[in-house]
């Protein structure tokens, strides 16, 4: 059967379909937008139709579009939340579209290989508590890593409802930065769906990030009590031949706003996320500019407009040691990134010579 895709080559910007009463196609349900829709043609689209990774495991890659639910066998470099060109004959060939987001992760262990995470997520609530939890620099790491991988992030303030005072964590949450909204809810009110509804919309994707017991499944289920059946755990087989029940990774919520969960996102660090701590820190970046010596550390050079800064009480010196180890954690993450990567290159060039030499001692 022959899908007629032309409506999709001009979709409306995701804002503009949230407020329209034309209904959402099947596509933009799982969660297509103007940006994917740009990068294919109608004669692509007709030979070659879009589909979106729901899942990756070890069979392969979940792949869904319009009137399509298929496994792709491993092969494609995707990751959730992609969005590929599926070739039906050869789908280990399927194109994969440049991504709007892409959230990866240094691997545990000591290769430290980055790992694709999730790609494609619109929104990434930053979830704490207004308790022991609530930490400004784990904060401002994960907002680091969202800018980073050019997702938007929004700080979940939770369970104000136990909380005495809320008004301290929101304002020390506020003052991270100007770009991020600061949501305060208590996750099991009904009032919790309400707070959210800006950015959990039909054709969006969202994810949640945050320590353990601050309410991020609380909040899921708050979103959507009904969900669809895609919600319900598959059945797989695991490496023993045992039946395992598994949640679904990238499931979508009755509104169709899609729901990305995956185990990676537990474990993130700050990987190649420089630009990310330079968003947060952008005051401070700026403020740097003015120091008189271009390499100054803030320590106490003569001209320092940090320290004047501090001085002046309008920057809290806090912030500035918080800046200060994150740039560094980033800076040795990505130093010891590039030193693999060359030693890859150079183990790669040696492998080559040795094989080389063997050829020629062969003739
Ligand atoms: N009173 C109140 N309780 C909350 C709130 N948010 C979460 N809880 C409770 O806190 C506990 C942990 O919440 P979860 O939603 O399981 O936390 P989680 O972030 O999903 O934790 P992990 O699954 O371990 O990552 C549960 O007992 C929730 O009912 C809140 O805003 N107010
Ligand atoms: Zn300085």
């Amino acid at each position: 059967m022959t899908r007629d895709y032309s409506q999709f080559l001009s979709t409306p910007a995701p804002e503009d379909t949230a407020d329209s009463t034309r209904p959402l196609s099947a596509l933009e349900h799982l969660g297509w937008q103007g940006v994917f829709s740009q990068q294919t043609d109608l004669d692509e689209m007709a030979s070659h139709p879009p589909v979106r990774i729901t899942e990756v495991n070890r069979n392969g890659l979940r792949a869904m579009g319009d009137g399509i639910d298929m496994v792709i066998p491993p092969g494609p470099e995707a990751t959730v939340g992609d969005w590929l060109m599926l070739d039906s004959e050869l789908p280990t060939h399927s194109r994969v579209l440049e991504r709007k987001s892409l959230i990866r992760r240094r691997a545990p262990g000591k290769d430290r290989k980055v790992q694709l995470i999730a790609a494609n997520i619109d929104t990434m609530f930053v979830v704490t508590s207004c308790n022991a939890d609530f930490n400004v620099a784990r904060l401002e790491r994960f907002i680091a890593m969202a800018f980073d991988a050019e997702v938007t992030p929004v700080i979940v303030l939770t369970k104000i409802d136990l909380c005495e005072d809320p008004a301290e964590y929101i304002s020390q949450a506020k003052s991270i930065s100007d770009l991020v909204e600061v949501v305060p809810l208590n996750a099991k009110s009904a009032a919790a769906r309400e707070a959210l509804a800006p950015w959990v919309r039909a054709g969006q994707t969202i994810a949640f990030l945050g320590t353990s017991g601050v309410g991020k499944s609380t909040l899921t289920k708050a979103l959507g009590e009904d969900l669809d059946i895609a919600t319900q755990g598959i059945r797989e087989d695991d490496a023993r031949g045992r039946h395992t029940t598994t949640r679904r990774q990238l499931y979508f919520l009755d509104n169709g706003c899609g729901v990305l969960d995956t185990p990676g996102m537990r474990e993130l660090q700050l990987t190649d996320a420089a630009s990310g701590v330079g968003d947060v820190f952008a005051d401070l970046e700026e403020l740097a500019t003015q120091c008189r010596f271009r390499n100054c550390a803030h320590e106490g050079e003569p001209g320092c407009a940090v320290q004047a800064g501090i001085a002046a009480g309008e920057v809290d010196a806090s912030r500035l040691d918080r800046w200060r180890k994150l740039a560094a954690e980033e800076a040795f993450n990505s130093a010891s990134l590039a030193q693999k990567r060359a030693k890859d290159k150079s183990f790669g060039k040696m492998v080559k010579t040795a094989k080389t030499i063997k050829k020629r001692s062969r003739k």
